[in-house]
């Protein structure tokens, strides 16, 4: 999303795309409220805070590059869910794969939530947590023998099967140890989501669930229908992520409720549930608008209150799964600045000490970021720049476009914003950089929640 409006100056006019030609904002040092977590604050000196924590003291104390979360944001983002949700026949699952740490885990519980998983190793974090089982859903395209006997012996509220291998694997697995799991159907209805393309995931041909269209869909229900040991609850739609309207849903919906008619009149069984999944965008940049959870709570359930009603169905109980939603916004990562190369007539190069391990967004998705001078403020000469990391890799890109000020020094803190969401959990070692550490803030105090790796962290599994 383009989020400039057209440039004044002249300097970059022949190099910038005509299309996202960026210009200076008012103010660099201005937090604004949609993207930087709620308890972000300039100090009298300009320094930013974050849950009362001054970011030269959370770096000093926990080093840089680092995730700092807003825990008081996240929990507050956790319950404005849960209670807009909160009087309709209604579950929210915090999707787990956007940040999960047994900390996290233990917020969503706190708040009301239950805690969606797509992996063994969630599973292992949630349980360790001390989640209850029943309160978590088992997700996956592609879940091993083992991660459905871990779920199934520990006794998972709900397995949202992906696959006809599945069905088969997990039916198994009950079968072997004497139980009945309850089980939702992943259906791609086929609604193209307005997002990346690597983030929709409704569409037919692509690897999740199963297909309205082909008749998949129909088929894994009578499979599950007839399995003695898989009680079918209901269905499951996620239609994609980072999506900012309504409107996919109701499609997927309208769908949906069809496809329920279908099930009533061949199986005389009407499904107790539908899970819409997750998917609602946040702000990334100034401009971006994601709709409040109270609206889309409306919106979802009016959606399929009259859907049911126009099929004469009765109303399911209704789940939804928001990851990045609750995540997102509340966390930042700070760097620091260590290279600063001025290439002539085009644009600053901002090196910090972390990258596309830390944050690999920008260089998957063409994501967008906000980011600003953290440490001090600065009323400087803004300079078009653009922030990158350390990689071996040009397309080791941070924040595409930014403005930074001219004075910027190596030594200062920049913080990059709405990092809360998928930048920790899909982390890597590229280049044998250590992952960074994930700090709460809260109340003027600062934990850990996951330690910086270390050295000997990356040296333990080379064991040749
Ligand atoms: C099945 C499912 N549920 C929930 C989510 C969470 O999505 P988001 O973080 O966009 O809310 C995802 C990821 O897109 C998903 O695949
Ligand atoms: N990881 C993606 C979204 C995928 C969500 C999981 N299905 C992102 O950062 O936007």
């Amino acid at each position: 999303m383009s989020r400039y409006a057209h440039p004044a100056g002249p300097r970059h006019a022949d190099v910038l795309p005509e299309e996202h030609p960026p210009i200076p904002p008012h103010d660099l040092t201005e937090l604004d409220a949609d993207v930087w977590p709620r308890s972000a604050a300039r100090a009298a000196d300009g320094e930013l805070t974050i849950g009362g924590v001054g970011v030269t003291e959370l770096a000093r104390e926990y080093g840089t590059p680092l995730y700092v979360l807003d825990e008081a944001d996240f929990r507050a983002r956790a319950r404005d869910y849960r209670l807009a949700f909160g009087d309709a026949d209604a579950d929210v699952y915090y999707a787990g794969k956007a940040l999960l740490t047994k900390a996290v885990a233990r917020w969503v519980h706190e708040e009301g939530l239950k805690l969606d998983v797509c992996s063994g190793g969630e599973l292992a974090v949630a349980l360790a947590a001390g989640v209850p089982p029943q309160s978590i859903g088992l997700h996956g395209n592609n879940k091993s023998v083992a991660e459905l006997a871990r779920a199934v012996e520990v006794g998972v509220g709900r397995v949202i099967v992906d696959s006809f291998d599945e069905i088969d694997r997990l039916e198994r697995v009950a079968a072997d140890r004497g139980r009945v799991v309850d089980v939702l159907v992943r259906v791609t209805t086929g609604v193209e989501a307005h997002t990346h393309e690597f983030v929709a995931t409704a569409h037919d041909d692509q690897k999740f669930g199963l297909a309205l269209s082909s008749g998949a869909a129909a088929e894994a229900v009578r499979r599950t229908l007839a399995s003695a040991h898989l009680d079918l609850v209901g269905l499951h739609s996620h239609i994609g992520s980072q999506i900012f309207d309504t409107a996919g849903f109701e499609v997927a919906a309208r769908r949906l409720a069809e496809f329920l008619t279908e099930v009533h009149a061949e199986h005389g069984t009407p499904l107790r549930e539908l899970d819409l999944g997750g998917g609602l965008g946040i702000a990334y940049v100034t401009g971006d608008r994601p709709l409040e959870p109270k609206v889309i709570a409306d919106r979802l359930l009016g959606i399929v209150r009259r859907e049911c009603e126009s099929h004469g169905l009765p109303m399911p109980r209704i789940a939804v799964e928001p990851g990045r939603a609750i995540a997102g916004p509340c966390g930042v990562t700070l760097y620091e600045v260590g290279t600063i190369k001025d290439v002539e007539g085009i644009r600053s190069y901002v090196s910090v000490d972390g990258g596309m391990s830390d944050n690999i967004r920008t260089a998957l998705y063409g994501a967008d970021y906000t980011c600003v001078l953290a440490s001090r403020a600065s009323d400087t000469e803004p300079t078009l720049s653009r922030l990158v990391g350390k990689h071996c890799e040009s397309g080791d890109v941070l924040v595409r476009d930014l403005y930074l000020p001219g004075d910027l020094r190596p030594g200062d803190l920049v913080a990059v914003a709405a990092t809360g969401a998928y930048c920790h959990s899909m982390a890597s070692n590229y280049n044998h950089l250590a992952r960074p550490a994930v700090v709460a803030v809260r109340d003027g105090a600062a934990r850990t929640l996951v330690r910086r790796e270390t050295e000997d962290d990356l040296l333990r599994r080379d064991v040749g």
